[in-house]
């Protein structure tokens, strides 16, 4: 595991992360503010053994990363990054055959939190970022992923395509999601299978795409190009969760 610290942000955000574990090293609370939420997370912060500060609006403000905080921020002592064997263990504990997403380059904060969240309730087992040239976990992304952060584990890797190269040798397929594919109603998405997601600007790199077995493609009917990146990966994702019901 390699640790980086984390500021959560935001009333769920910050619920979550207590409710599932996470050390929380300090709460800070918008003073005076006491409604039935806020109340929630104060006595979850007591349980825990948190130092709760009540503090002025300009402080939590001034605190802020995402200007999102809702009158609650924490302090965490650290994110945990898994490593890739992390997620193989998870799918196997769980007698599932391996459903990973790969994101070639995600460099928006909301794009990357709402896909963990997708993830998270579409039953990926987890999610592969690169180290260079991607959002990293920050704040913005652990309130995006309202809570899905501390279920879901992302593992960071120096290079995309040889992560691929070696997971397909344990037997895993690789779907690259691209407009230029074969619709993806029309592919066998059943088996273990590594979800490939590009850049907002760029798509997939040439070099990821070729490592790929299979292009898939959403339909699209409108006149602009392409979905947006998250919203690419929720279809996709529930696709691949429609026919692995549909085979169950
Ligand atoms: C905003 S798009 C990238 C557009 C970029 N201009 C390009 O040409 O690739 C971000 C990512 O979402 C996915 N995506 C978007 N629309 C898609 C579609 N219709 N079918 C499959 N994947 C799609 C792809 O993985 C794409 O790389």
């Amino acid at each position: 595991m390699r640790y980086e610290e984390l500021t959560i942000e935001g009333r769920n955000a910050v619920l979550e992360a207590f409710r599932s574990g996470k050390t929380i090293d300090r709460l800070f609370v918008l003073d005076g503010c006491q409604d039935g939420p806020v109340r929630t997370i104060v006595r979850e912060a007591k349980k825990h053994d948190t130092i709760v500060n009540f503090v002025p609006k300009e402080r939590l403000d001034s605190m802020s990363e995402t200007g999102h905080h809702q009158g609650v921020m924490a302090y965490a002592a650290a994110y945990e990054y898994a490593e890739v064997e992390d997620i193989l263990k998870i799918a196997e504990e769980k007698g599932e055959p391996p459903f990973l997403f790969l994101l070639d380059g995600i460099e928006d904060p909301h794009n990357l939190g709402a896909i963990i969240r997708t993830a998270n309730l579409a039953g990926a087992h987890g999610v592969i970022i690169p180290k260079r040239r991607a959002v990293g976990l920050t704040a913005t992304v652990a309130r995006t992923s309202a809570g899905a952060l501390n279920y879901t584990p992302v593992a960071k890797v120096t290079n995309m395509a040889a992560t691929i190269e070696d997971l397909k040798k344990r037997g895993i397929w690789f779907v690259c999601a691209d407009m230029g594919g074969e619709s993806m109603y029309r592919l066998n998405l059943t088996g273990p299978i590594g979800l490939v997601i590009g850049n907002e600007g760029e798509g997939v790199s040439r070099l990821v795409k070729e490592k790929c077995d299979m292009i898939a493609s959403i339909p699209m009917k409108g006149d602009i190009d392409s979905l947006n990146a998250s919203v690419a990966t929720g279809v996709l994702a529930y696709e691949i969760v429609r026919q692995r019901l549909a085979k169950a």
